[in-house]
């Protein structure tokens, strides 16, 4: 039987992996693809957090840019990932694995508020977390939620699933001549200005001496070969 190398992880899905080939939303046959990914990795035995962007819906700089009040912006980007949370927990449901949804701010009609010891508990329990509502603040990004939950939840590893195989050079969108790292230190990433995650994530989990594998959401199987420690992606580490 395969084994995994870590017992606790925190998932990083963009909102837009969630979109597919759509425009715009939620992508269903995408989501239960993600899902039944996310459902395998659980059978090894590993504890499973999600912290889900909202980048399908809204994004505060978008909104920004357009002359929106920035934090005002922010807020409604944090209500996308809420709904974006209760879609992915819904799929949860429909595949047969447990989940819960905990955000960071308060609905409480809606979802849970964050509770980490609560949030602990479902995760001992072998319930997925979805972390909903990023830090809960403006001006802060998911990715930042999930190097923030994932040294809250003392996760071994965040793993950032991306459009994008791993960490490059430069932005490979752009620079077609952009090379992949295997591994790439903090100091490195940060250094190089590589914009793949934000510097406040990447300082965070420097701090924590907290691993980040950075890895793409649309290769079938990627997920389980990462949780497995095999050469998947790019680690980004202290
Ligand atoms: N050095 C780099 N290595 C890899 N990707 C990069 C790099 N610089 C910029 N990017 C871009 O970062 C994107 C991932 O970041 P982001 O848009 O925040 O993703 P997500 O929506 O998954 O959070 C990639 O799609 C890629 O175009
Ligand atoms: O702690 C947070 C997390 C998110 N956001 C807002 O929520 C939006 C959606 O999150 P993000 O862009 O990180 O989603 P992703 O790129 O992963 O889809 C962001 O643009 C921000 O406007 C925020 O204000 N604070």
């Amino acid at each position: 039987m395969s084994v995994a190398a870590y017992k606790r992880i925190m998932l990083k899905l963009s909102g837009e992996a969630l979109m597919g080939d759509d425009a715009y939303g939620i992508n269903e046959e995408v989501v239960s693809r993600i899902v039944a990914e996310i459902a395998e990795v659980t059978r090894l035995g590993v504890q499973v957090g999600v912290v889900i962007g909202g980048g399908n819906i809204f994004r505060g700089m978008k909104g920004a840019a357009s002359g929106m009040d920035r934090a005002t912006a922010d807020y409604m980007g944090m209500l996308a990932t809420v709904m974006n949370a209760m879609a992915l927990a819904d799929a949860f449901r429909r595949a047969g694995v447990e989940a819960r949804v905990q955000s960071a701010l308060r609905i409480d009609q809606v979802v849970e508020p964050y509770i980490r010891g609560r949030a602990i508990r479902h995760m001992e329990e072998g319930r997925v977390v979805i972390f909903a509502a990023g830090t809960g603040n403006p001006f802060f990004t998911t990715d930042t939620a999930a190097a923030l939950r994932g040294s809250e939840m003392a996760a071994q590893i965040v793993l950032k699933a991306t459009k994008v195989d791993g960490v490059y050079t430069a932005d490979p969108h752009k620079d077609p001549q952009a090379q992949r790292y295997h591994r790439i230190s903090f100091d490195e990433a940060i250094g190089r200005n590589l914009a793949v995650m934000d510097t406040t994530a990447f300082a965070l989990c420097r701090d924590q001496k907290l691993p980040i594998n950075v890895f793409s959401i649309f290769k079938a199987g990627a997920l389980k070969r990462v949780v497995l420690g095999e050469d998947e992606g790019t680690l980004v580490h202290s």
